[in-house]
């Protein structure tokens, strides 16, 4: 397999569209990656926009795929959806020493690791921005019209990639993100692993941070359930908002009552979302 070829592993009709999973050997993560795509009926003759999603922890790109019903609207709208795994994968990939959920397999933070020994492949930040489109846009019927939203660690990831690339994406979304890592558990841990002490490069990696430099952010929508047990602890939405203030940014940023850090939760919003993303990107 060189660098280039992607290999369907499965694909199948639903919504008029298709739903692909494909692998391919990453020369960014420096092993074979899985990843998932829906591409709607559109695409069978024109070029079409897409939504990125990232996954938060333990994911691969199947929990989207499976559980958020995104399929339905998607094809309405005419969007791909391209679903990557949340890290580089196989067995001469490091991880945890303990095997946590949150941190190494399954949880690379959308960051490029700098520290040993996870510098060899956990390069996720250049993954996601430059490696997939390249690869999809050259591959599959896609414009280069692009949106990015995720949740929890993607939520995190997709508020990063977004607001320090705003000429690759045209609006940003997020459920339940990790909103500024680098005050609380999950990140710290994340960007001590992957980053070492170097504090000025964890910065170039928290949403607050970044939005506060921000004058003209892209239009970003974010939604966080009052009933998910990581919030705010893990999640420090008012990091955000407070940024948000900063420039008098025209960002929408909803509490959502009764709602928890699930699927459950996506599913119920993810039709507003793609409702949010089609108006920029078609
Ligand atoms: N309870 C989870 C914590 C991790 C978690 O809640 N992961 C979220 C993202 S941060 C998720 O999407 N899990 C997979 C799913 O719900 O399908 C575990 O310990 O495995």
């Amino acid at each position: 397999m060189t660098n280039s070829t992607l290999i369907k592993l499965s694909e199948q009709l639903t919504f008029g569209g298709k739903q692909i999973r494909f692998k391919h050997s990453s020369k960014t993560l420096n092993c074979e990656m899985q990843f998932s795509v829906f591409l709607p009926e559109q695409a069978q003759t024109e070029k079409v926009p897409a939504l990125y999603w990232l996954s938060g922890l333990t994911c691969t790109d199947e929990n989207f795929s499976s559980k958020a019903g995104a399929q339905r609207v998607a094809a309405q709208l005419g969007i791909a959806l391209i679903m990557p795994d949340t890290s580089p994968r196989g067995d001469g990939v490091a991880d945890d020493e303990n095997a946590a959920y949150d941190f190494g397999l399954g949880a690379g933070f959308y960051v490029n690791a700098t520290a040993e020994p996870y510098a060899k492949h956990y390069q996720m930040y250049d993954y996601i921005v430059t490696e997939l489109p390249q690869l999809l846009e050259a591959q599959l019927p896609l414009s280069n019209k692009r949106a990015i939203s995720g949740h929890s660690m993607g939520g995190h990831g997709a508020l990063v990639i977004g607001l320090r690339n705003p000429e690759r994406y045209s609006s940003i979304s997020a459920f339940s993100p990790i909103c500024n890592p680098i005050n609380c558990a999950w990140g710290i841990k994340a960007f001590t692993g992957y980053l070492g002490d170097n504090k000025q490069q964890w910065q170039q990696y928290d949403a607050s941070l970044l939005l506060a430099a921000t004058e003209k952010p892209l239009p970003i929508l974010v939604d966080q359930g009052t009933a998910d047990t990581f919030w705010p602890d893990q999640l420090n939405t008012d990091s955000l908002i407070t940024a948000a203030k900063q420039h008098n940014t025209d960002i929408e940023i909803r509490y959502q009552q009764g709602y928890d850090h699930s699927y459950y939760f996506i599913a119920s919003f993810i039709e507003q979302h793609l409702r949010f993303h089609a108006k920029y990107l078609t």
